[in-house]
């Protein structure tokens, strides 16, 4: 499907469980669209951060006012039409679409990978609060992106420079899921 029309600087989720890679690729892809790059992980209440580095998976509740943060950091930049790519994990549909909601050009790229993949790049990391043990979690509450939701699904199981590539191409060319 092609999108009906592209800001000149887009809006975009990079989406996707624990250690898919949202903060990998999603600060190369802005740079490579020319706007500016946004950790969601760093607009969390600093109570989920301390859940989730304790072991206990976030719920809807704990998501709600992080999402709205998003979604108003989103519809800021769509305003101001300074383009914006934010690393989220946005896992369930509904949360696309309290964000769709707030910034209605937001598009998604899903970074899609099995567990065994996951697993060893979560495994692989240090210094970082997320335990590997929430990645099955992360995964039971994860709802893919659909078809009919704006944005791609990318494979992570290759290298960066491959991921970020195919993201940019497919961005830049309005494809969607
Ligand atoms: N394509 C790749 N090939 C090999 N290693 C990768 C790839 N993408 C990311 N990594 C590595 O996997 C780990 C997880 O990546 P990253 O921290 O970007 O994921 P994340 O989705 O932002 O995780 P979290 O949501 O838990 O913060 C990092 O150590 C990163 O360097
Ligand atoms: O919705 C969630 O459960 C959270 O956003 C997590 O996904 C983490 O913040 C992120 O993945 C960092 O490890």
């Amino acid at each position: 499907m092609t999108a009906p029309s592209q800001p000149e600087a887009p809006v975009v989720i990079v989406m996707g469980v624990s250690g898919s890679g949202k903060s990998t690729i999603g600060v190369l892809l802005a740079r490579d669209l020319g706007v500016s790059f946004t950790d969601a992980d760093d607009l969390h209440p600093i109570a989920n951060i301390e859940k989730m580095a304790s072991g206990v998976p976030l719920d809807d509740d704990d998501r709600r006012p992080w999402l709205e943060t998003v979604g108003a950091t989103l519809a800021e930049a769509e305003r101001a039409g300074t383009g914006l790519v934010i690393a989220c994990s946005a896992l369930k549909r509904a949360y696309r679409e309290t964000i769709l909601g707030q910034a209605p050009q937001t598009r998604f790229v899903h970074l899609h990978g099995t567990r065994e993949v996951l697993a060893a790049r979560t495994e692989g990391r240090t210094g970082h609060f997320m335990p590997t043990s929430l990645l099955d979690s992360q995964l039971a509450t994860l709802e893919e992106l659909e078809p009919d939701e704006p944005g791609i699904v990318v494979d992570i199981d290759r290298p960066v420079g491959e991921i970020l590539a195919d993201a940019v191409s497919r961005l830049t060319t309005g494809q969607s899921t």
